[in-house]
């Protein structure tokens, strides 16, 4: 995607699209130029412009009202309007009906490219200020929590290769982040003013993931009572997340390769093909390397979607992470409701848990007894009207710990939070005699998790 933004030019003169389309290409818009109506129809099937440049007299009938009353096809893309010298009342009424400007022939590049910026920014602008107010998903950039090694490498990372078109596969245990990830490398990139859309391979039955994906037109099918867009045409210019990747059935395999090739597909039961430009990041709780060797997933296809790998690891084996989530989820819940905050003993409770489904466990846990909790703290009481067997965790968790040693600006984060692993795990293995399974079952982390720690801190 160019960063001036999308043009559409629909003028019948050959010789004008060429000059002008030509001078706003070379101040870096992509200018697509039709010479009809209809033609306009079929270019919006496949470019989102940010501004259309439309002449009133077209054919074939050469009616400025036809074409004016037509404008609507263009929704909210500011419209300029290109007249000639006659047609300055045709221009004047065109603006009473929602056109943005217009603009006379001959035209006067420097003139051209002011208008044109102006109603470009607007677009691009107006955009924006939706794309922040749709949820508060993109209002973090990088959305990614987290305070343990694993989770610092994931952050920096995100930051670093946002800004590129490469691609990413996200690989991991179920409800570790993968989606966080490629929507925070979505937000900090430059397409993020477009969409961002989320395909769940596996959820979709496999004969509808064709259409999803690429839409279809009138009359393909049974029920196909006029044209649909696919997911694929509502991602240009953005990004397309491919969730659990290595669900995606074979046949489907090869066509989206085909797209990954060639920027182009064909909707189904349609002859034209249409032209996208999209990032591509997928995820997979799967190991699809060893889905290749089995044969079930295609070489070719791997290859192309690889590109840089970002593993996320399970809950269990950054536990530390845990106190910064369940801070971060409760100022979540804080802007929605009145504000709640959980008291020692409950902390320490979900430090101690093994989440065996990661983060999403983690939340959906905090959620379900904030809704239930009696007053503005959550207590252990709280917590046992949904898991009866709670017990207050003997290890500290993290953030009190941090509050208990003086907390200092001196050192960096990454030291400080280093030292505070180390006295935990030093805490659990005092108190479980040396026990590396009972410590690890203490600190809510795998054993081979723990020895991992041991080994990197040289605790053994
Ligand atoms: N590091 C994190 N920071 C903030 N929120 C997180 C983090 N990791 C996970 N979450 C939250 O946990 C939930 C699950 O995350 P997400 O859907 O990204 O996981 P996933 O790995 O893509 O899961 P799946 O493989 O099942 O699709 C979401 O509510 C998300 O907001």
């Amino acid at each position: 995607m160019q960063a001036g933004g999308h043009i559409l030019l629909i003028d019948d003169e050959p010789a004008f699209r060429e000059l002008a389309g030509g001078w706003l290409e070379m101040q870096g818009y992509q200018v697509a130029s039709v010479g009809t109506l209809t033609e306009a129809g079929y270019a919006l099937r496949q470019i989102t412009p940010d501004l259309v440049l439309l002449d009133l007299s077209l054919p074939p009938v050469f009616d400025p009202q036809n074409t004016l009353q037509s404008m609507s096809m263009f929704g909210d893309t500011p419209v300029i309007i290109i007249t000639g010298h006659a047609e300055r009342e045709l221009a004047l009424a065109a603006i009473s009906q929602g056109a943005w400007d217009f603009i006379a022939k001959p035209i006067d590049p420097e003139m051209l490219a002011v208008v044109v910026r102006r109603a470009v920014t607007k677009t691009q602008l107006e955009r924006e200020v939706s794309r922040l107010k749709a949820g508060s998903k993109t209002k973090n950039a990088n959305a990614y929590i987290g305070v343990s090694e694993s989770a610092q490498k994931i952050r920096s990372l995100i930051e670093r290769i946002a800004p590129t078109d490469v691609r990413i596969l996200v690989m991991g245990p179920s409800g570790t982040g993968k989606e966080v990830i490629s929507q925070s490398i979505h937000n900090l990139s430059l397409r993020s003013s477009r969409a961002f859309v989320s395909v769940h391979c596996g959820a979709i039955p496999a004969d509808l993931l064709e259409s999803e994906l690429f839409g279809y037109v009138k009359g393909a099918f049974t029920g196909a009572e006029k044209d649909k867009e696919g997911l694929l045409k509502l991602a240009d210019g953005g990004t397309l997340f491919l969730d659990e990747i290595g669900e995606m059935p074979s046949a489907m395999q090869v066509k989206l390769l085909r797209v990954l090739q060639e920027g182009t597909f064909f909707p189904v039961g349609g002859r034209e093909q249409v032209h996208i430009d999209v990032r591509v990041i997928s995820a997979t709780n799967a190991n699809l390397s060893e889905k290749v060797l089995n044969g079930e997933f295609r070489e070719d296809l791997f290859y192309r979607i690889k590109g840089v790998n970002i593993e996320t690891e399970s809950l269990h084996d950054r536990s530390e992470d845990i106190p910064l989530l369940v801070q971060h989820f409760l100022s979540e819940q804080r802007s929605k409701a009145n504000a709640i905050s959980l008291n020692k003993e409950s902390m320490e409770w979900f430090c101690s848990q093994p989440w065996k489904g990661n983060v999403r466990e983690l939340r959906n846990a905090l959620e379900s007894v904030i809704s239930i909790c009696a007053g503005d703290a959550v207590s252990l009481d709280d917590i046992s009207l949904l898991y009866p067997d709670v017990k207050a965790a003997s290890v500290m968790c993290g953030s009190e710990q941090m509050q208990e040693s003086a907390v200092s600006l001196e050192l960096p984060l990454d030291e400080q939070v280093k030292q505070l692993e180390i006295k935990t795990i030093r805490r659990a293995m005092d108190e479980t005699g040396g026990n590396k399974t009972q410590s690890a079952k203490m600190l809510g982390l795998s054993r081979q998790g723990l020895i991992k720690k041991l080994e990197r801190y040289g605790l053994n």
